[in-house]
């Protein structure tokens, strides 16, 4: 494709409920929505930041200085590139991985909408619809997260994922299971929690969860390994999974049985791919984590979930588990607790330009 200009765009998209982890409470969506426009049309991708760096070191005003004074011109600069060469073109820049995959998905939608061809065909999708698990924030005590556990499950969710922190671990565990026996259930840490905690950890073993995902921080690749040596649950990484070169090391180090799969974590799609192949490879289950995505990303997130590694329900919940009103013409929705794969050109969702301007707080436009 000939890249003529970059639109960048801030939304603000209210949560229909406040999301809890153990990093911070979230009520507005600050998602950055990037628009391709090429000689053969627009493309469409998202940069799944948050307001704050709690998540990662990356945060949406970071995102959108780095995107806008380097990395969208960084693509401008080239008359025409190929979408498989956008990466290499930004390695220039370090880190910054959310950012860089939202440009590059919208280069890629945009040449697939030209070619005619689907995200999912692209990537080498196998199923037509994908189970959808579903992540509760930390509710107010162990009785609300149930009474929130319960309303999900009759959604029809086939995967409940539960956030924990220290303090907020055991007891909301067993209320789960009390109320739901052996429904699939895994908790969530996001780094929460430090070697010394192990025993409370290995308490949660008792539960038969499906997986323990990053309890330790970002960079505890060793002091994972060690941990994963003490627990029988299965220890998932998502944070320290930052590229395919970190799943390398992980799988290499025993630091993880699990990986939890996110394309802007991880610096794009085809990163998420190359992932996706090195775990088939080598026997580790991989399902598709979730950012609080629009419908764009939502969409793209579909179609990777269909890949064959991706043995485990992702969280690829409903649009409407997290927003009133979606910024596509066909929010995902839940099917007999599955998402449909779309199957339109591109990432095979039309935008809704009036939603886009309601929610729009920032806007630029990056020209040649
Ligand atoms: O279903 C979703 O989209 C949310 C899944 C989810 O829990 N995301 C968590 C996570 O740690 O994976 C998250 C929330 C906010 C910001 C970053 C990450």
């Amino acid at each position: 494709v000939t890249l003529d200009a970059v639109e960048l765009r801030v939304l603000h998209l209210p949560l229909v409920s406040p999301f809890t982890t153990s990093f911070g409470t979230e009520t507005v969506r600050e998602v950055i929505v990037v628009t391709a426009e090429t000689s053969d049309g627009r493309g469409w991708g998202e940069v799944v930041t948050s307001a704050e760096p709690y998540y990662s070191s990356e945060y949406t005003q970071g995102a959108w200085d780095v995107l806008s004074r380097f990395l969208a011109p960084a693509l401008l600069e080239r008359r025409s590139l190929a979408p498989e060469e956008v990466a290499c073109i930004l390695d220039r820049v370090v880190g910054h991985r959310m950012a860089k995959a939202g440009l590059e998905l919208a280069v890629i939608d945009a040449a697939l909408r030209a070619e005619g061809r689907s995200f999912g065909q692209y990537l080498g999708a196998e199923k037509t619809r994908v189970p959808s698990g579903v992540s509760v924030g930390i509710q107010s005590d162990p009785a609300a997260l149930v009474d929130t556990v319960g309303g999900y499950l009759d959604d029809g969710y086939v995967r409940i994922k539960i956030k924990i922190k220290p303090g907020r671990d055991v007891a909301d565990t067993a209320a789960v299971r009390e109320a739901f026996g052996s429904i699939p259930l895994q908790v969530d840490a996001n780094s929460a929690y430090t070697l010394q905690d192990a025993g409370t950890l290995a308490e949660l073993d008792r539960f038969d969860l499906l997986l323990i995902e990053q309890p330790l921080q970002e960079d505890d690749l060793v002091d994972h390994a060690t941990l994963a040596k003490r627990l029988h649950t299965p220890v998932c990484l998502d944070e320290s999974i930052v590229s395919d070169k970190a799943a390398a090391d992980a799988l290499a180090l025993g630091s993880a049985a699990i990986l939890n799969i996110k394309a802007g974590r991880v610096g794009g799609y085809l990163e998420a791919l190359a992932i996706h192949d090195r775990a088939l490879a080598a026997g580790i289950p991989v399902w598709c984590g979730g950012m609080l995505e629009t419908g764009i990303g939502r969409a793209a997130n579909a179609a990777l979930a269909a890949l064959p590694g991706f043995t485990l329900p992702g969280d690829i919940s409903a649009s409407a588990r997290f927003y009133e009103r979606d910024i596509v013409t066909e929010p995902a929705v839940l099917e007999d607790g599955h998402v449909r794969v779309p199957t339109g050109d591109g990432i095979g969702v039309e935008i809704d330009q009036a939603a886009l301007e309601a929610f729009t707080v920032q806007r630029e436009r990056i020209a040649r």
